[in-house]
This record gives C-alpha cells, structure tokens and sequence, in this order.
C-alpha cells in the first residue's frame, strides 16, 4: 500500500475531478461580481442535453528541413470549409480523400487564432462551472506539444507570438476573473502518464529524502465510489498569477522523459495531463456564501505512429508497446462508443481510465488533431484523420458541477485534514495506509459482492461448459453418421454407374441385334423374291 511523506500530505491532491479545496481569495475586500448572466438552472436544464465532441484539425507548416530538402506537400487545408483534402495518387490515378471537421487550421494559422476560435469558448464555459477537456492528438513531430505548450516565455512576462493554449488558458482564467472582481482560487496539476504509471510532473524533488524513498511515487488511480476517478497522491499547485505559469510548465517539462526515436529525436513518448481547477465565490444566498468549481483538463498524448516506424526497439519496446496499450485502447473506447457497445473497455488502460469522463461522460470535450503537410506522413496522416473523424460522433451530456457552500467545503476540508493526519500517523509508523472506518466497510461490502459475482459467474461459467461439452459431443456424432451416410451415397452412386453401363451395353447389344435382324430378314425377302 502507498505512504505519504510529510510533505506530500500537505500538498496532495486529489483527481481529476474537482476536489474541496482551500478557498484561496486573494483579495477579499473585493465587491461581490457582477453576474455574467449565467443562469445555472438553465444549466441544470441542459442536464440531458447531448452534445458532441468537438473536434479540431491542425496542420503544422513543413519544416525548414522539409522545406530545404523540397519535401512534397499532400495536404490542402480549407479553413472556410472545414475541410482537409489528402492529395494522393496510386497508380498515376488521382484518388483524393477529403475529410470534415468542426474547424480546420491550416499551416498559416497562428496560436492566437486557433485559441481565440476554438479553445476560448471553452474556458468561458469552464468559468462558468463546467468540466471541459482538450486533447491533442497525432503523429510524433504534428505540433501537439506546440498547441498546447508553444514556444518559450518572453522576458517582460508578456505571452509570447507562440504560447500555447495551456498559458493562455491561464492568462484568459485570470484576465476575466479580475475583470470580475471575483474572489477565487486556481490550482493546477501536471502528470505524466508512461509505461502504465503516473509521475507527478509538479512534485518537488527533496533532496533530504533518499533515493528509494523519492522513487517511490504512490500515485495511483482510486474510484471515489460516485464513478469518478481519482488521483491519489499528486500534488495541486495554487497559482497566484498568470505567469508564475511558465515556472510550473518549464518544471514539467524538465521531467518529462522523452527517447530518441528515427522520427523526431525528442519526441515525447508518454502522455501529459495539465489540469486547471477554479473556485470561484459566487454572490451569497441569505446567510449561504456559494462556490461554483470548473475543471480543465489539456492531454497532450503520446505520438500515434506504430512501434516499427518509429524505430523503437529492444530496450524501447517495453515502453513503445505500453505507450500504444493505452492509444489502442483510446481507439478501442472510440470505437465503443461510436457503436453504441453495451461494453466501454475504459478499464483496460490508465489513460482511459483517467479520461473516462471525457468521452462519453458529463465533460465537454474537444479533440485536436495534428498533421504534418508532408509526403512522407501520408499513411500516418490517413490514419489520424481516419481516427479523429470517427470521434466526431461520440457524443457527451455535459453537466455543470453543483455549486457547494463555503460550509459544506469547510466542512469536506476539516474531513480531508483528518484523513491526511492519518496518512502521516500511517506513514510515520510504517504500517500501511490509513483508510477510513465507512471507506474500509464500504471497500469491504464491495469486495464480497464482488466474490459473490465471480462465484455466480464461475457457476454460469460452468453450467455453459458442460453444455458446450454436451454439443461437442452431439456434434461429434453427427459428423460421424454424416460420414456414414456419405459413404452409403458414394457406394449408391457407384451402382448406379454400373447399372447405366450395363444398360448402356444392353442397349448397343439390342441395337445390333436388331439391325442384324433386319438385315436377314432383308436377304430371305431378296431369296423369296428371286425363287
Ligand atoms: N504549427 C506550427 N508552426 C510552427 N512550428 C511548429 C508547428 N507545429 C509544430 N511545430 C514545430 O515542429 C516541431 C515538433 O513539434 P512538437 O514537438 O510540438 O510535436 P509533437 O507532436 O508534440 O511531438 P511528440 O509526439 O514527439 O511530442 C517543433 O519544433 C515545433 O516547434
């Protein structure tokens, strides 16, 4: 079971789903703000209104590389359209393919652009308490990292031509809720998903600890009960401002393992999550002071490309594989849905398990996908666009979260400080983890209908078995009079055939008889004749 040091119990964090936390006001003096005009019971309403993924097509200019070595261009972009054409010829027959998104981002389009098009909206919803996830998707080297990082920070603190969307995120959060005037608090989190285990991108490294103690990094992924997944064990960082961004970015990305590959020399083999949670005070109700939550989710996944393209092998082929476990599963869920399946397998990888909610869920989602122009990425290209054309169709039921009183979160946070000391006083004493009395007797009442069902299905299990050997066994002995009957047939064919011989023998024979006949009969008509 995993322990906590000290410090990380001051700090941990808790899932992917908002979790109580500290209200952090930075100025509480503030006036209450001003409504948006935000009717949270036409939110409510909106409970079961379905909506789809949203996906988002960028294509990344060639390289100057590519633009030196005069590398073939097989994409046109039309952004007015939305659509992506795939130039392709075989057999000096042109075959074109053209494919449809909600927006299409060509080589040209700038940060700003796609963010204020496309990914602004979906902060303005966030703000207004909803759970919302971008995820960037594609070939290693399309410009995933670039859409959602971007370039390096400028000096001034100003963002730079280049940011991505994870600073401008940052910048529009803060920007409106001090036009607001709001009392809030912004906390982030950055984890790295690879080879099937998490790391905590933002977790600080204490050089008083010892090696095996800092290896040791208990995350893991719970089920809170409610069918959320959450992270246990990574830490939340409050923000105070826009740019301390960059620190946490630069942080995460000095920790990120990246392996050289034929592709791209630093290509990012694992998958990121950069999760943004906002509390915001809304104005008081009677006595009641209300907090609404919203949480952005920025995935920016591992690259697509197959294991034997990429040039991964030997000692990279643990990871390679476990990197394409989770993308095949992403596509595996995808698949699911867009069917319709009675079976989801979110369980199946980590990455679906974290992401859950995301597709299919109570999130809104919005799917970037990256290409490159290039030539030499036409079957890769194909095969993104394949993939996020399908996930056009999944379809969600965003939710916004209940806003929660300042007294029912003080209250969850005086619950989350006792269950941390426990933690500690666990950790101190070596002996395990501290699990709650209702959590133990709940996990317990779990464990034994899960028993119950292994044994109910163990007895089915074995009930089909014997059925299965009883039609193995009348199977068998069908086949066996079949072959019976069948050689019966063959030995009633072969009489047959005779017996046509023989008639056909008897037949010739007639015929001859009787043109013999008639040839007598001819001579002793002549003889009577004559005489
Ligand atoms: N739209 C773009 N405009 C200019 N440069 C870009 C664009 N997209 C990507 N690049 C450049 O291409 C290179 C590869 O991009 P990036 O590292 O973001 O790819 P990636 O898809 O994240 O790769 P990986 O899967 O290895 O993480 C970088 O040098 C980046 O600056």
């Amino acid at each position: 079971m995993m322990s906590l040091t000290p410090d990380q119990s001051r700090k941990v964090g808790l899932g992917l789903m908002p979790s109580p936390i500290p209200f952090l006001t930075p100025r509480p003096e503030r006036r209450r703000p001003e409504s948006r005009g935000h009717d949270w019971n036409s939110a409510r309403q909106d409970k079961d209104k379905e909506v789809n993924v949203q996906v988002l097509l960028r294509c990344r200019p060639l390289s100057d590389e590519e633009q030196r070595t005069n590398v073939a261009k097989v994409i046109a972009c039309n952004e007015h359209k939305r659509e992506v054409t795939v130039l392709h010829s075989i057999a000096n027959k042109q075959v074109d393919r053209v494919f449809t998104f909600d927006k299409v981002f060509g080589p040209k389009a700038q940060q700003r652009s796609i963010y204020d098009q496309a990914i602004a909206p979906i902060v303005d919803e966030v703000l207004e308490g909803f759970n919302c996830t971008v995820f960037a998707y594609g070939q290693t080297g399309t410009g995933k990292t670039y859409t959602m990082e971007g370039g390096k920070r400028n000096k001034g603190g100003d963002l730079p031509a280049e940011a991505g969307v994870i600073p401008r995120a940052i910048r529009q959060i803060f920007d409106t809720l001090e036009a607001q005037n709001a009392d809030y608090s912004i906390k982030v989190t950055f984890l790295e998903l690879y080879n099937e285990e998490i790391t905590d991108l933002l977790a600080q490294e204490d050089p008083s600890r010892n090696v095996e103690d800092r290896q040791k990094k208990p995350i893991s992924l719970m089920e809170d009960g409610k069918g959320c997944v959450v992270v246990r064990g990574l830490e939340e960082e409050a923000v105070y401002s826009a740019n301390e961004i960059y620190t946490l970015l630069e942080r995460g990305a000095a920790k990120r393992r990246t392996a050289d590959t034929l592709l791209n020399k630093r290509s990012s083999r694992s998958h990121s999550v950069f999760s943004i949670t906002i509390h915001v005070k809304e104005a008081a109700v009677g006595e009641e002071e209300l907090i609404k939550c919203g949480k952005l989710n920025l995935v920016d996944l591992a690259g697509s490309e197959n294991i034997s393209r990429s040039g991964a092998r030997e000692g990279r082929a643990r990871e390679a594989g476990e990197i394409n476990k989770s993308l095949l599963t992403l596509g595996r869920v995808i698949n699911a849905l867009v069917e319709h399946s009675a079976h989801i397998p979110y369980r199946d990888s980590k990455l679906t398990r974290l992401l859950r909610d995301s597709l299919g869920g109570r999130t809104k989602t919005c799917i970037i996908a990256t290409i490159s122009p290039s030539a030499h990425a036409l079957e890769e290209t194909l095969s993104t666009l394949d993939y996020a054309y399908r996930a056009k169709s999944i379809r969600n039921k965003p939710e916004a979260n209940q806003r929660v009183s300042k007294a029912v979160l003080l209250k969850d946070l005086y619950l989350d400080i006792e269950k941390l000391k426990e933690d500690v006083r666990a950790a101190r004493e070596k002996n395990g983890v501290y699990i709650p009395h209702e959590k133990f007797a709940q996990d317990e009442a779990e464990k034994k209908l899960r028993i119950e069902k292994i044994e109910q299905l163990e007895n089915e299990l074995s009930i089909r078995d014997n059925q299965v050997e009883r039609y193995n066994e009348l199977y068998l002995t069908e086949k066996e009079k079949k072959i019976d009957v069948e050689r019966e047939l063959m030995d009633c064919k072969m009489t047959l055939e005779k017996s046509n011989n023989e008639r056909l023998d008897l037949e010739e024979n007639l015929r001859v008889i009787i043109s013999t006949l008639k040839e007598k009969e001819i001579i002793y008509m002549n003889r009577t004749f004559f005489n």
